[in-house]
């Protein structure tokens, strides 16, 4: 985008709301013009001036305007920015004056979208700036600064030259048909190719732990009724939230509720119990439930610990699909007397006696008792652990990514794995397509492949001013 086509747009750049100071943000081709107008004096680039703003000859404010010339701006474009007290009244006549001046209202993420677009920041790096600003917690910061930083983009562009090299080599090779592509470097390609699916299968790993830093885990607790579900959410979100009683199918409808456990941030989901027939209210929530589960990072199964045998079936085609479960047997309170042989076996599972117990799921069950809080803080250790929590602390790489670059990177993978066995098969025009195909994958996460839907999803869902 040019000077020459760009409207001059303008916005509240600071928070709603009242506030010691607030600014208000033009960034266009008129910006200049239009604050000099305001201000009455004239502006020189990265100075702080201290004004008197006014309109239709009345004052609306003193404060202080900056104007920073195109190109070296945030948006890359004439920027100007006029600092007033913080009141919305106040700023919201300064945009008045702005707009009668020739400026219009800028949409939501409309500046980080021009600078994007003006190669200020790619798109990974401007997705970074709604994080970072969305940021629930310190580490959650850290990880979105350092995608703003370009340490994501950085390792994507590294990845995608070499894809780029790679492709280079397959069809310099297509030309020298006559050859096959050994003499022609083919095993150097072939390390190549080993070398790209290795960094995108590390970068993958790494873009899901940031997904998951952005997001929070998704956690969906499912069982047979009465297992104690909405009481286990209950004691875990510490309120009560959902409707517990000892009627059996007491839940239908989903509920969701954000839980932060020690900075990592997950989101937990009551669902209906699962077993066989119910009335047709229920099969509905069972329905939802199922539905929900295809959405779950992570299943926790709750089953009641005095035999938590019952009503597994019905739940273990529901959860197959989830990448991770935690099971969970609760009403540990009521084990003290054990009734049965199970409630036995689950006892002295819990008591670490592995050795005398056939088929218990050990390692990935905790005890608790949704009643007493007994086993929760073992319980909040695993959910903090599943979250990726420790894993980013660990790190000092971690950046924040989405679910759609996520995706992007298991394409570019694929395609590079495809890329590797048509060239096993000397399948050249196929491999180029392939490396092509994964270049592209990669290339959407930094914007450098992006349709202008992409761009007014993204940017679309950023807050006004910014
Ligand atoms: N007052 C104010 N504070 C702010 C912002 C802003 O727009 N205004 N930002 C908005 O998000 C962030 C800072 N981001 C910015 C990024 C680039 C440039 C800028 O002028 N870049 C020029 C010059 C670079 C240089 O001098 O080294 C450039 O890139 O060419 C300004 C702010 C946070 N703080
Ligand atoms: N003793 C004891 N009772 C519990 C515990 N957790 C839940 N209960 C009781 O078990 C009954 C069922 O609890 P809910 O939380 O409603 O169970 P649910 O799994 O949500 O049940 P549905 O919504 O019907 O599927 C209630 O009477 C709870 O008070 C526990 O840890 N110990
Ligand atoms: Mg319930």
């Amino acid at each position: 985008m040019t000077d020459h086509d760009a409207d001059t747009i303008v916005a509240i750049a600071t928070a709603p709301g009242a506030g010691g100071v607030g600014a208000v943000r033009l960034s266009g081709p008129r910006s200049r013009a239009i604050a000099e107008a305001i201000c009455a004096c004239e502006l020189v680039p990265r100075h702080a001036h201290y004004v008197r703003m006014r309109a239709n000859g009345e004052t609306l404010d003193d404060g202080i305007a900056l104007y920073f010339k195109a190109p070296a701006s945030f948006t890359g474009e004439h920027v100007v920015e006029l600092q007033a007290h913080g009141s919305p009244v106040v700023l919201q006549s300064i945009v008045a004056a702005c707009r009668a001046l020739g400026a219009r209202d800028a949409r939501p993420g409309e500046f980080s979208e021009r600078a994007f677009l003006n190669g200020k920041l790619d798109l990974a790096q401007a997705e970074a700036v709604a994080d970072l600003i969305a940021a629930a917690d310190t580490r959650a910061a850290r990880a979105a600064r350092r995608a703003l930083d370009g340490v994501f983009s950085d390792r994507v562009d590294a990845v995608a030259t070499e894809l780029l090299h790679l492709r280079i080599h397959v069809e310099a090779a297509i030309d020298f048909a006559d050859e096959s592509i050994d003499t022609l470097g083919g095993e150097q390609v072939r390390e190549g190719l080993a070398r790209a699916s290795q960094q995108i299968a590390q970068l993958l790993a790494d873009a899901e732990r940031g997904r998951k830093l952005r997001d929070g885990l998704h956690a969906v607790i499912v069982g047979p009724p009465n297992a104690g579900k909405s009481s286990l959410l209950n004691a875990l979100a510490g309120s009560d939230r959902a409707i517990v009683t000892d009627i059996a199918g007491t839940t239908r409808d989903l509920l969701h509720e954000t839980v932060r456990l020690d900075g990592a941030e997950l989101t937990l989901v009551d669902t209906a119990g699962l077993r066989e027939g119910g009335d047709a209210i229920e099969r509905e929530g069972m329905r939802r439930a199922r539905e929900e589960l295809r959405r779950a990072d992570l299943a926790i199964v709750v089953l009641d610990a005095r035999d938590p045998a019952a009503g597994k079936a019905a739940v273990a085609d529901a959860i197959a699909d989830v990448p991770r479960r935690l099971w969970i047997h609760n009403k540990a309170d009521l084990l003290h007397a054990p009734a049965s042989g199970n409630a036995a076996r689950a006892a002295a599972a819990h008591l670490g006696d592995a050795d005398r117990v056939e088929d218990a799921p050990l390692a990935d069950t905790v005890l608790v008792s949704a009643r007493t809080g007994d086993g929760l803080d073992t319980l909040h250790a695993r959910l903090r652990s599943l979250s990726g929590a420790e894993a980013a602390d660990a790190s000092e790489g971690t950046f924040t990514a989405r679910a759609r670059h996520v995706d992007a990177l298991a394409r570019a993978g694929i395609h590079v794995e495809e890329a590797s066995a048509q060239l096993g098969h000397e399948a050249l025009e196929l491999a180029a397509e392939s490396l092509r195909a994964g270049h592209d994958a990669l290339g959407e996460i930094t914007g450098r492949v992006a349709p202008d839907a992409l761009l007014g999803h993204i940017f679309g869902s950023f807050c006004i001013g910014k």
